[in-house]
């Protein structure tokens, strides 16, 4: 997952674009990059790291311009390495540059067509890259001096006819303006919002409207899927649907995981959704067994604490914060590297020996995924003393690759992947587990818009949205981006870009 947002303003954004990043960095830790644009000229600076790293005042004092884009990055496609930070950039036509969350599952396809065909070079192995030269060629192809929104909106057009999988987008075009634009399903969030000022109206383009929110923007709604919304640098604003066929689908596990609680995406809060997976979890729960013994239930923090809460609520149980997270290290599960993810939920979590000491506990996580986290919180709940440690997950079994953004490629690196709960309840050394069913966290979700009739739930049940995923595809990725893979990858590359301020 990663995380994107675009500013056109009357006043310098630099700072602007810096501190939505700061706010979209549970989105992506691996790398930062902010381009600004300038009397035609880009601005850029980029690099592996968290934003705070990244961006120094030297940099900062470089970005300067009053519209630019920003990026942090959680890599799906090519490996960590700082040539493949965005946002990218290309000078023909018009001078481009571009931000992408998301992942494109033609990728490959569409690198020798690039070649082939359009006679263009991608210096990386990101899809991102590549996304970016099929909108520059498409561009290219209208041969106009100048661009203007209708050029724009028939290049996206374009793009949803050659580009498979998810993109949610925010380019910038030198001495133009920013766009930004979704594939037709939505997987991936986006959203759009203004801010009046003395001076006239500015816009933001941004991955979640927590960005948004801080930054003293409202709101405006979400890109559409399929559809392209472009600012110009003197505010003008247009949106047109360049997409032919459309099926709402966003993915179920920004609800679940990724999303932070405080942001209103697809219309839906994510909170109030997360509120809700917690009660149909204590719904459960009481179904299976009405006469529980449960003392206390203790959420995993972060993400799982409102699931956690509610469940407590739905039971009649206290809410107890057992475990204390260490604030200075960021999510483990999208780090590179299981060596890094495993050694880095000790360092995060510690548990608060007396919550745990001769009483029956019900840990509470949003989703096992790998087992990472639940296998060694298990664990230290027993050495806290616990009598009897029950875990529930306000998600499903995840059992299937995701090929759309999230970096879970190989089917055998899920613990749940080929086992029944009862294995997985055996694996991770729990004296009982509670799933959600699927059926309930749709259900919880949904409550929230239910004009979405459909979202991506590919990771629980092998149902992936765009109908165009297939066991070869799936093999290829996996060998591919497997963790022994990506580790043998990890090499450290030069930028072939624009001048980064280094
Ligand atoms: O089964 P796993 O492979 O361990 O993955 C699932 C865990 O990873 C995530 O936590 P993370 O530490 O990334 O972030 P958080 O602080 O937002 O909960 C998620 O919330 C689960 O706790
Ligand atoms: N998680 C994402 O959205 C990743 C974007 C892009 N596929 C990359 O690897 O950089
Ligand atoms: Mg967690």
């Amino acid at each position: 997952m990663c995380g994107i947002a675009g500013i056109v303003s009357s006043d310098e954004v630099n700072q602007e674009l810096y501190e939505a990043l700061t706010v979209l960095q549970h989105r992506g830790q691996d790398a930062a990059g902010i381009v600004t644009c300038e009397n035609d000229r880009f601005n850029l600076r980029k690099d592996s790291g968290l934003v705070r790293d990244v961006f120094h005042t030297r940099h900062m004092l470089n970005l300067r311009g009053k519209m630019g884009i920003s990026h942090v990055r959680y890599p799906t496609a090519g490996c960590t390495n700082t040539a493949e930070a965005q946002p990218f950039y290309v000078n023909s036509p018009y001078g481009i540059s571009l931000a992408h969350n998301g992942n494109l599952t033609n990728a490959e396809e569409l690198k020798e067509a690039l070649f082939a065909q359009d006679q263009r070079h991608i210096n990386t192995d990101s899809d991102s890259e590549v996304l970016l030269n099929v909108f520059a060629h498409e561009l290219q192809e209208l041969r106009k001096l100048r661009v203007g929104a209708e050029d724009v909106f028939r290049a996206v057009a374009a793009v949803h006819q050659r580009c498979r999988g998810a993109y949610s987008v925010v380019a910038m075009i030198t001495g133009f303006g920013i766009i930004g634009f979704r594939d037709p399903y939505g997987i991936r969030p986006l959203v759009f919002g203004e801010r009046k000022t003395a001076h006239g109206t500015d816009y933001m383009i941004a991955s979640e409207s927590v960005a948004l929110d801080v930054l003293g923007f409202k709101l405006i709604r979400d890109v559409q899927p399929g559809e392209a919304v472009i600012i110009e640098k003197n505010g003008r604003l247009h949106r047109r649907q360049c997409a032919e066929k459309v099926l709402y689908s966003p993915c179920i596990f920004e609800f679940v995981y990724f999303a932070r609680p405080d942001s209103i995406i697809d219309n839906i809060s994510v909170y109030k959704a997360r509120l809700r997976m917690g009660d149909k979890l204590a719904e459960k729960i009481l179904r299976l067994r009405p006469d529980h013994d449960i003392d206390v239930v203790i959420p995993i923090p972060d993400t799982s604490r409102t699931a956690a809460l509610q469940l407590a609520n739905g039971l009649g149980v206290k809410y107890r914060e057992g475990f204390i997270k260490n604030r200075y290290i960021g999510r483990t599960f999208i780090m590179p590297g299981q060596q890094l993810r495993k050694k880095s939920v000790r360092q995060k979590l510690n548990a608060i020996d007396l919550e745990f000491k001769d009483k029956n506990v019900l840990l509470v996580d949003d989703s096992i995924v790998r087992g990472t986290t639940s296998t060694q919180i298990i664990q230290m709940a027993r050495d806290a003393g616990a009598r009897n440690v029950y875990f529930a997950s306000a998600s499903p079994p995840v059992r299937y690759p995701n090929v759309y953004g999230i970096d879970m490629p190989a089917a055998h690196e899920l613990i749940a992947h080929g086992r029944s709960e009862q294995d997985v309840q055996e694996e991770l050394g729990a004296d009982w587990l509670i799933y959600q069913d699927l059926i309930d966290l749709i259900e919880a979700v949904q409550k929230g818009n239910p004009s979405i009739g459909r979202f991506d739930t590919s990771c629980f049940n092998n149902d992936y949205v765009t109908g165009d995923i297939n066991q070869d595809y799936l093999d290829r990725l996996s060998k591919h981006r497997n963790d022994q893979s990506k580790a043998r990858r990890m090499v450290e590359g030069s930028i072939i870009d624009l001048h980064n301020a280094g």
